[in-house]
């Protein structure tokens, strides 16, 4: 990948670049989604359903994108999503997307099933960082989990809720994903859940969650969670209204829309449609995040105005990291900061917070929220 490729390219255009330094197993784990994929695609053609309603002859001589999220000022609400086993992309994996997160003025959600240990991706870029969680048959693990996050001084717990088990990802099934034996899960160093398990047939991933992911999770988790940290508590994965009540109920200090990138339940809705619904019964309380197919600005500013304090990015960032490391991923976070910024000149909304229902058409079948 020379830095002209890097210069020259959106956001999609970086996948072949990508994919062509990928093993086949490695590329297809991070590209593919649940059964048909038919969330994978919806997520993304879900943007194409929307359009927007540019206010002209608006000072936007100055634009500012900052926002903040969780008592943090980020450059801009465009947040790195968790995802799991980035060394398998770059050798300098987790620590190489923290640094960009860094450099860019915003911040990564560490994922529980990193190649790199929370505290060393910590250390590689000193300033807010997030841990994604799953919960553990053993608690204990979790726990331990929890711990070693707040020792790294991470700012939130991020808990997945999607994964009671996994989706079902032919691709990987097909691949036999597993991870190269040079890389392991850091954050259970020394201990057997840091590998898959060696006699699986199929995806080694699916042998594992099985093993080790707890399917009797239920709201109490939330409380339980609750007693053993003092830090922040998003919750992502909350798709409809009934769960969004509950999960203010439960004290959640934020929530993610989220349907894991298609990943996990095949036919989900994609989650530009379920953001209005869920910003609605959350009602300001606590903020909503959202992510599944942001590829472009414009896509940040659908987000936002549907109700979205800010929005996660998944794909992108590993197409960037595999591409060319952590200018790679600079690189992306650039573009989408780029595109956002422009967009909302073009749009006359000179900040985030100008953003409102106002800034897009109402499209059939969709439920906005009132006009602001
Ligand atoms: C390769 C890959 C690994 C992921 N690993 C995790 C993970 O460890 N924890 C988690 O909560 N979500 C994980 N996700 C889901 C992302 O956090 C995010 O919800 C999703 O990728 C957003 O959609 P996008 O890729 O279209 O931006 C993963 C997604 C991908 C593509
Ligand atoms: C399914 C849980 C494992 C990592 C992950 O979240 C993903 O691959 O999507």
């Amino acid at each position: 990948m020379t830095t002209l490729d890097l210069k020259t390219a959106n956001c999609e255009a970086l996948e072949p670049a990508a994919r062509a330094v990928l093993s086949e197993a490695a590329y297809n784990y991070y590209a593919g989604g649940a059964e048909d994929e038919t969330t994978l695609r919806a997520n993304r053609a879900a943007f194409g359903r929307l359009y927007l309603r540019p206010r002209v002859l608006v000072d936007v001589g100055e634009v500012d994108t900052s926002v903040e999220i969780l008592g943090e000022r980020l450059s801009m609400p465009i947040l790195l999503a968790p995802t799991a086993f980035q060394r398998l992309a770059h050798p300098d994996g987790e620590k190489a997307s923290a640094r960009a997160a860094r450099a860019a003025g915003t911040l990564m959600v560490a994922s529980t099933l990193s190649t790199t240990s929370v505290g060393d991706t910590a250390a590689a870029a000193p300033g807010p960082l997030w841990f994604q969680l799953y919960v553990y048959r053993k608690r204990d693990i979790t726990r331990a989990l929890v711990e070693r996050a707040e020792a790294a001084g991470c700012t939130a717990i991020c808990l997945t809720v999607t994964v009671p088990v996994q989706g079902n990802r032919e691709r990987d099934t097909r691949t036999g994903f597993r991870l190269p034996p040079e890389l392991e899960m850091a954050n259970f160093a020394g201990m057997p859940q840091a590998a898959f398990p060696d006699d699986a047939a199929g995806s080694g991933l699916e042998a594992f969650i099985a093993r080790e992911f707890d399917p009797t999770l239920t709201w109490s988790a939330v409380d339980w969670l609750r007693s053993i940290t003092r830090l922040p508590i998003v919750l992502k994965g909350i798709v409809t209204p009934e769960d969004a009540a509950l999960a203010v109920e439960h004290g959640a200090d934020a929530v993610i829309v989220s349907n894991h990138g298609g990943r996990q339940l095949d036919c989900a809705e994609p989650t530009l449609l379920a953001l209005p619904r869920v910003a609605d019964a959350v009602a300001g309380r606590i903020p909503v995040l959202m992510d599944g197919g942001i590829r472009r600005g414009t896509d940040v500013v659908k987000a936002l105005a549907l109700g979205a304090r800010a929005v996660l990015v998944g794909r992108p960032v590993l197409w960037g990291l595999a591409a060319g490391g952590q200018p790679g991923v600079e690189r992306v976070l650039e573009m989408l900061g780029g595109e956002l910024r422009r967009t909302l000149a073009l749009l006359g909304r000179p900040s985030v917070s100008a953003v409102d229902a106002s800034a897009i058409t109402e499209i059939q079948g969709l439920v906005l929220p009132p006009r602001g």
